[in-house]
């Protein structure tokens, strides 16, 4: 990773996103109930909730990619029209839970396909590929190698993206994300299928881009990660934001820990478990009173 040559905005404070009252309905579900949330520059807020918790759904509502059914999104101010090339363009970016990535085109025109809204020159220009147009591909491509330099992915510029190992593939969306020059940008389970390290170095990432002035909302499981890296966390339950605060509130909120309780984690004993064990217990027990030469012993 590399420091780039972008400028800062250090301001810490100002509202970049102001979501009020977002509903989304599907039919008689409603997904997402009433949901208010704020990020301000310089933050990184997580979101976080139970599976089915409508966290996607909030998202597709951020990006203009579902029309809430009530409720409105602010950007710097400005409410954004429910379209995503538009909320692209605003100056919101994200990554997808799923990758989407353009597998048979290289690492570097990802990543240039992501400079589209940031690019002036027109169709004509392209198809008639004048000076003004090289001039911009030459400053887009640069501008893209900087950006692969800095998720460190420049020596793999030319590489087929499909051919990435899954790791670099997530590093690669926000890379292509970072391209339309964000204010805010919003991650859906960056870490997901990652191992320990890749999931440390997303950590580093994510402070990075932090660092360099965008603010960041992200949606993920791994709660070591979100602890360890927002400076604010919000809980959805089942459509609605259940708490908002810092880490140490939030982890220590007993309606979140109900929350998860709800839901299997790893390594928590059952109840059938328990079970087991004092069933296991009680028998051995049983069987060292029965032994022989007990009596004799006391
Ligand atoms: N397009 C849709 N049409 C109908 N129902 C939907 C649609 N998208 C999401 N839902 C429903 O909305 C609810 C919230 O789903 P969503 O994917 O937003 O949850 P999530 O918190 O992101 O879950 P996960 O952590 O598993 O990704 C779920 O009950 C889901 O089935």
């Amino acid at each position: 990773m590399t420091t780039d040559t972008t400028t800062k905005d250090t301001t810490v404070g100002q509202t970049v996103l102001d979501a009020r009252g977002v509903t989304m309905r599907f039919g008689g579900l409603t997904a997402v109930r009433d949901v208010n949330l704020t990020v301000n520059s310089g933050e990184i807020v997580g979101l976080i909730g139970p599976n089915g918790a409508g966290k996607t759904t909030f998202f597709n509502c951020l990006t203009g990619l579902y029309i809430p059914t009530e409720g409105e999104v602010r950007y710097k101010g400005t409410v954004l029209p429910p379209k995503s090339f538009k909320v692209t363009a605003a100056g919101i970016a994200r990554t997808f839970q799923n990758i989407r990535l353009f597998a048979n085109m290289t690492v570097l025109e990802n990543v240039l396909v992501g400079r589209h809204t940031r690019t002036k020159e027109g169709f004509w220009s392209a198809v008639l590929r004048g000076p003004g147009f090289h001039k911009a591909e030459a400053a887009s491509r640069e501008r893209a190698m900087e950006l692969l330099e800095f998720v460190g992915l420049e020596k793999k510029a030319d590489h087929l993206a499909r051919n990435l190992p899954y790791g670099e593939q997530r590093k690669l969306e926000i890379a292509r994300a970072l391209a339309s020059e964000p204010g805010l940008l919003l991650l859906d389970e960056p870490t997901a299928g990652m191992n320990p390290q890749e999931t440390r170095a997303t950590e580093e990432l994510v402070f990075a881009i932090r660092d360099k002035g965008i603010a960041v909302l992200v949606i993920e499981h791994d709660m070591r990660f979100i602890f360890n890296l927002c400076d604010r966390v919000a809980v959805l339950v089942q459509g609605q934001k259940l708490i908002e605060g810092d880490s140490a509130t939030v982890q220590g909120d007993e309606r979140v820990i109900a929350a998860y309780l709800g839901e299997p984690f790893e390594n928590a004993p059952g109840e059938e478990e328990v079970a087991e064990v004092e069933a296991a217990e009680a028998k051995a027990e049983a069987t060292t009173d029965a032994a022989p030469g007990k009596e004799n012993d006391r």
